[in-house]
């Protein structure tokens, strides 16, 4: 049994417990409702609109690990499966909130002690100097043991037309974590799909090693409109009915600029909606009661106009 270093009561040794004979039976609903994974699960899917696909691969991942656990009980030895993935996608849709819930989850269901994320980028793992990537690798490397390391952005660690570049160092050192402390740390690649794949081609030694691919896609204009929704609700806002209309425009129109970033977009839409409102409401100068205090109108999502001066 592996010590507790954060002291959290999970991850305290547990009692041995004596295998089970075959003609036991287990109740697996049971087994279920005592990793409390559910409610990871339900979280995922209330917070996050849409993503299908991923959320089904979640699910099957929690439903795989409770079947190895149910197993061990029996005395059944098999490996401990290889759960490092990779997660493909644009910005803003979804991957860092779901690898928080996975993270969550692995916790639960017992294959990771701890259950944290810890996200980086090139630049936290690969230094400018030599001498210097092997301990900043190393450093990430020990604050995510016990649950899982989120790199965005991955290729980035790769640098096709320089073969003396330091990333190619970071890449060894996770390399041999990933196969050697695989019981210990799950690691997640993620960044756009096709510069992925290219990275992957470029080093067959990292692609061999991730056994799951999740593809992110880019939301639709209505699982736009719904997650914008979902966020106002969580803030306590509602659009006026016409509203709507302007808020879905503006959504349509923002997808095809430069730098859109899916749900990250709407969140920043709304941040500067709220803000237009408040401005809005202080002009009036007037009484305010619940209803103006939680509903946006069509002006509030119209970036032209300037409500500071009376
Ligand atoms: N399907 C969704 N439903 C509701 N909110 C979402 C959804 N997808 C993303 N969000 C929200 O959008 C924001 C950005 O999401 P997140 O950081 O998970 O995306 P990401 O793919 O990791 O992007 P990046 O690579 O830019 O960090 C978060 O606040 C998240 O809660």
């Amino acid at each position: 049994m592996r010590p507790a270093p954060n002291g959290d009561a999970a991850a305290e040794e547990e009692p041995a417990v004596a295998t089970l004979p075959p003609d036991a039976r287990i109740d697996l609903a049971r087994e279920r409702a005592d990793s409390h994974a559910d409610e990871v699960l339900d979280a995922l899917d209330r917070e996050l609109v849409g993503l299908v696909p991923v959320k089904t691969r979640i699910r099957e991942t929690a439903a795989l690990l409770l079947i190895d656990r149910v197993r061990a009980r029996f005395g059944i030895d098999s490996a401990r499966p290889n759960l490092h993935m990779c997660f493909t996608g644009s910005p803003g849709t979804g991957k860092t909130t779901v690898a928080v819930r996975l993270a969550e989850l692995l916790h639960r269901l017992g294959y990771l002690r701890r259950g944290h994320l810890v996200t980086v980028t090139r630049d936290d793992l690969v230094g400018q100097y030599v001498g210097h990537t092997a301990p900043k690798t190393k450093e990430v490397l020990k604050r995510a043991m016990g649950g899982v390391l989120f790199i965005d952005e991955a290729y980035y660690l790769y640098r096709a037309e320089n073969e003396r570049d330091y990333g190619q160092e970071s890449i060894e050192i996770l390399l041999q974590v990933m196969e050697n402390q695989r019981d210990d740390l799950v690691v997640v690649l993620a960044g756009y799909k096709d510069r992925m794949d290219s990275f992957f081609a470029s080093n067959p030694g990292m692609s061999s090693r991730i056994a799951h691919h999740i593809d992110f896609p880019d939301y639709t204009g209505d699982e736009l409109e719904a997650i914008g929704r979902l966020m106002l609700a969580r803030e306590g806002y509602s659009l006026a009915e016409e509203a709507i209309p302007v808020f879905r425009e503006y959504l349509d129109r923002r997808r095809e600029q430069p730098r859109f970033a899916n749900a990250r977009s709407v969140r920043n839409a709304i941040e500067r909606a709220r803000l237009r409102h408040a401005n809005r409401l202080i002009a009036t100068a007037g009484e305010v009661g619940l209803a103006e205090l939680t509903t946006l109108t069509p002006e509030d999502f119209l970036a032209s106009r300037v409500f500071a001066a009376p």
